[in-house]
């Protein structure tokens, strides 16, 4: 069977021992997980933990020193175009060139995704997203929470199969946060699923159906939410961080350590 005919009940990501190193030193140190169709998955850790770095391995920018990533049942080491047609990326900071207009970032980059969009169905777009009244403002004049709307339709202009946010709602307002969580919830609706790294342990409870904790490069625990706070509320270093009932929160500083990363 060749690689782009993948079974159908592939598993959207799959993920076994990956290693990244950057010269001499590794990264990440043996990740392994599958996201399933219509899964948003969160991938939490300290600064520094890995989790760009895996995002970065899936995306094909980074090469492993070793592991095996599928997306889709497609090896992204071995047919990286056909791996890429079905991710969508917006990176830690999306900037698109600051002269030009919502409108002409709307044309040019479905264009290099293979959509072509018609005056209407940018603006019908843009409509979806509150972004119609700004369709002639250049990116340099939208907002922060605006600039992130946008990033994320074009990320999702191709009906990716594969979503990776890496911190999605950083910086952002809670209203504009609130409308980003509607969005990727929406898109798991259509169909996609979703990879977002996020340091806020009240959007992975929010939106993430399960989530993973890395520190050092290494998967500590995997689950849903609810079930990490359940497998892991007996734990000592858990308990002692906890006020009260263990959080999520708590789970993550008792797993992770209390020391603060550079
Ligand atoms: N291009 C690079 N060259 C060398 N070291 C790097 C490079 N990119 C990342 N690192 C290092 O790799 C480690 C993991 O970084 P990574 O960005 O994957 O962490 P992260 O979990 O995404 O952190 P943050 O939450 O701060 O974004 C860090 O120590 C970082 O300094």
């Amino acid at each position: 069977m060749s690689e782009v005919n993948a079974p159908a009940q592939a598993a959207v990501l799959d993920i076994s021992d990956l290693r990244v190193a950057y010269g001499e030193r590794t990264v990440v140190d043996g990740v392994g997980f599958q996201i399933h169709r219509g899964e948003i998955f969160g991938l939490l850790g300290p600064n520094g933990a890995g989790k760009t770095s895996t995002l970065s391995a899936i995306e094909g920018l980074v090469r492993p020193k070793s592991g095996r990533l599928l997306v889709d049942g497609i090896d992204v080491q071995r047919a990286p175009l056909d791996a890429k047609a079905r991710l969508g990326v917006q990176l830690q900071s999306s900037s698109f060139q600051a002269e030009l207009t919502i409108q002409e970032i709307a044309r040019l980059y479905g264009g290099l995704y293979g959509v072509k969009l018609s005056r209407g169905q940018i603006r019908s777009s843009m409509q979806a997203i509150g972004l119609e009244q700004e369709l002639g403002k250049r990116f340099k004049q939208l907002s922060g929470g605006q600039q992130q709307r946008l990033a994320l339709f074009i990320a999702t202009v191709h009906n990716p199969l594969l979503l990776l946010l890496d911190e999605p709602t950083a910086g952002l307002d809670p209203q504009s946060r609130r409308g980003l969580w509607r969005r990727i919830e929406e898109l798991r609706g259509e169909g996609s699923s979703i990879l977002l790294t996020t340091h806020s342990m009240e959007e992975a409870q929010a939106v993430c159906d399960r989530v993973a904790i890395i520190d050092h490069g290494v998967l500590l625990t995997i689950g849903k939410p609810s079930e990490l706070i359940d497998k892991h509320r007996e734990d000592p270093r858990v308990l002692s961080v906890a006020h009260g009932a263990p959080t999520l929160e708590d789970v993550f500083i008792g797993l992770t350590g209390s020391e603060i990363r550079d």
